[in-house]
């Protein structure tokens, strides 16, 4: 399936979870076979090219994408979880969202120092998820350069901001981010 077959997949709902968010929903995406497989087939291939010794996603939506392409490389995943619900000491950062703040952590002991790691998640918008996960990966000790997403918000500017800090991004499909 081509990147445009597989956009045409993906649903949009209007101002979720706010006014005037347009959401890029998934979903749809995930729940049609030969669609999921073809999407995390192409993000497995651009994670090979790049050298990954391991994948990192964020909670949640970054952990269907990103453990499909460690399983489909061979190699391990590293969660990187939303506040609380690690049961060891966590290494943290606060971030911004589109629609709101949260908190990100991990588990310093969940990569290796020096692993090419590379991140993958469902979807970049502002950037401030993805930023704070390379940042995570870096304090715990990990190889970061590049970041893979199956949708890219373009006008959000998040591409841009991890290529700023030494993160080279490839996404599958582009939309507009309002
Ligand atoms: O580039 P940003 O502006 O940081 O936004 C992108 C992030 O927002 C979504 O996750 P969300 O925090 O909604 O959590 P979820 O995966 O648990 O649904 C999405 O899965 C990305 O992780
Ligand atoms: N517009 C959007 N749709 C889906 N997930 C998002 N995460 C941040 N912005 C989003």
């Amino acid at each position: 399936m081509s990147p445009d077959d597989l956009k045409a997949l993906v649903r949009t709902v209007p101002d979720f979870p706010a006014q005037g968010v347009q959401f890029r929903d998934i979903t749809t995406l995930i729940a049609h076979g030969e669609g999921f497989a073809a999407a995390v087939e192409h993000l497995a291939g651009w994670a090979q090219a790049a050298g990954a010794e391991a994948v990192a996603g964020m909670e949640a939506r970054g952990f269907i994408f990103g453990a499909a392409v460690a399983v489909r490389l061979g190699v391990g995943f590293v969660p990187i979880r939303k506040r609380g619900k690690l049961p060891v000491a966590t290494i943290g950062i606060d971030y911004a969202l589109e629609y709101g703040s949260d908190r990100l952590e991990m588990d310093p002991d969940a990569i290796a120092p020096g692993r090419n790691v590379v991140v993958i998640d469902d979807l970049i918008a502002t950037g401030g998820t993805a930023l704070a996960a390379v940042e995570l990966l870096r304090k715990a000790g990990a190889r970061v350069d590049h970041a893979l997403f199956a949708i890219d918000l373009h006008d959000l500017g998040g591409a841009n901001r991890l290529r700023a800090a030494g993160v080279a991004v490839e996404a599958l499909m582009d939309f507009a981010g309002e």
